[in-house]
């Protein structure tokens, strides 16, 4: 028996000590290029656990090392040091074809004088797997990506979707345990792009194999994952389910970059009951669950989502945080309005306001407005900050 068959047998018989093997496992991980004599840091010591059937997120800006990370999961690129780990077996040193996961590209890579059934049956054949078998598997995974009927076209026949669910296909007709995709929606329009991403989960759900998805978007990180890692200069700031991660960030890095967010630098000016207090300006206040790590002339950086604050022309009541500031920006954008407002000490504060009642925008540029928000709605962010 392998160590998996092992796990998995002892996971089967109820062995309470028997973990679950993650699908994917990353360790340490450094990849350095060496490029015209200099050394290129991409991914600067990644550690990473991936459960089976995960929906998992890559997310991070250009050239965060997203993409080289997925590479060394699937054998393309050697890591300079660390270990990746599949479904428990230490693959560092084993090449792409011998590894059970398969990578969807952004550019899908099709073979343009192929039919779709040839470009899926492609790697089958190659394979050496019996005809029967090459059958039956293209047509149950085209039938699964929804593409049953359209076998006979080429791809420049078919649509921007319709060629990135013929490069999902042909990775799946390997069926491998887990599929990685390079932002596999990039070359598509945000209308195609915003269909598609229901498409995949779907396709996830039905294949029931991990998906790890690497994708400088957030929106569709947010939208589709089980878990989101945010990347950021060759390292992963947070880790966490996406509402965790929009709700709670870790550094002020993951605050900005997933979202809108307002932040506020301040002093703890005391502690009344579980609520801690920051002084804004000369009338304002920040209020905010104190937990363990906030004492009174302690500093603390506070985020905010715009969603989460209300503008008013009069002085709110206790129990909110409440600032003062003056109208820089109103936008009617037809789901919400928007405004810039800039607080006393410099700050500017973007708010979103739901166009519920259709009464038009609550302020103007130039006007001095109170917003206010909740105390569980102000977060203290780490003080890490992306080297
Ligand atoms: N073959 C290479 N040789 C030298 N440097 C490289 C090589 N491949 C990538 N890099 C560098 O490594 C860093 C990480 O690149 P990577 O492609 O992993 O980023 P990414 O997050 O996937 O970016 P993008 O979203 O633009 O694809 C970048 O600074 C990039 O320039």
């Amino acid at each position: 028996m392998t160590d998996i068959q092992q796990d998995m047998a002892a996971a089967e018989a109820g062995d309470p000590a028997a973990a679950p093997v993650p699908a994917i496992e990353l360790a340490g991980v450094v990849k350095e290029y060496h490029a015209r004599g200099e050394v290129v840091p991409a991914v600067r010591g990644v550690d990473l656990s991936i459960a089976e059937g995960e929906f998992f997120a890559l997310l991070g800006p250009s050239g965060c090392g997203k993409t080289t990370t997925m590479r060394m999961v699937a054998g393309f690129e050697d890591p300079t040091r660390g270990t990746v780990r599949l479904h428990g077996r230490d693959v560092t040193a084993v090449p792409p074809n011998r590894r059970d996961v398969n990578m969807v590209f952004q550019s899908y890579a099709l073979f343009p004088h192929m039919n779709v059934w040839d470009n899926v049956a492609f790697g089958l054949r190659r394979r050496g797997l019996p005809r029967e078998e090459v059958r039956r598997r293209v047509a149950e995974t085209l039938e699964i990506v929804d593409l049953a009927g359209r076998e006979r076209r080429r791809p420049r026949e078919l649509s921007g979707g319709q060629q990135q669910r013929v490069a999902l296909a042909r990775a799946l007709a390997n069926r491998p345990r887990a599929l990685l995709l390079d932002e596999p929606l990039g070359a598509l329009d945000l209308k195609l792009r915003q269909a598609m991403q229901g498409e995949l989960k779907r396709i996830q759900r039905e294949v029931g194999i991990t998906f790890v998805h690497v994708t400088h978007d957030q929106g569709e990180a947010l939208a589709m994952s089980d878990r989101i890692a945010v990347m950021n200069d060759g390292r992963i700031e947070q880790l966490g389910p996406p509402r965790e991660v929009y709700e709670r960030p870790a550094t002020r890095f993951v605050a900005g970059f997933i979202g809108t967010s307002n932040l506020l630098a301040g002093t703890v000016a005391e502690v009344v009951g579980d609520l801690a207090v920051l002084r804004a300006g000369e009338d304002g206040r920040v209020l905010l669950p104190a937990g363990d790590h906030l004492r009174p002339g302690g500093p603390v950086e506070i985020t905010v989502r715009p969603e989460k604050i209300s503008i008013e022309t009069v002085e709110p009541v206790p129990g909110v945080s409440a600032v003062r500031g003056t109208v820089t920006d109103a936008s009617y954008l037809g789901t919400a309005n928007s405004y810039l407002v800039r607080l006393p000490e410099g700050t500017e504060f973007t708010v979103f306001e739901q166009n519920v009642h259709d009464s038009g925008l609550t302020a103007r540029r130039g006007d001095t407005v109170w917003l206010s928000w909740q105390p569980q709605h102000s977060y203290a962010i780490g003080s890490r900050t992306p080297s």
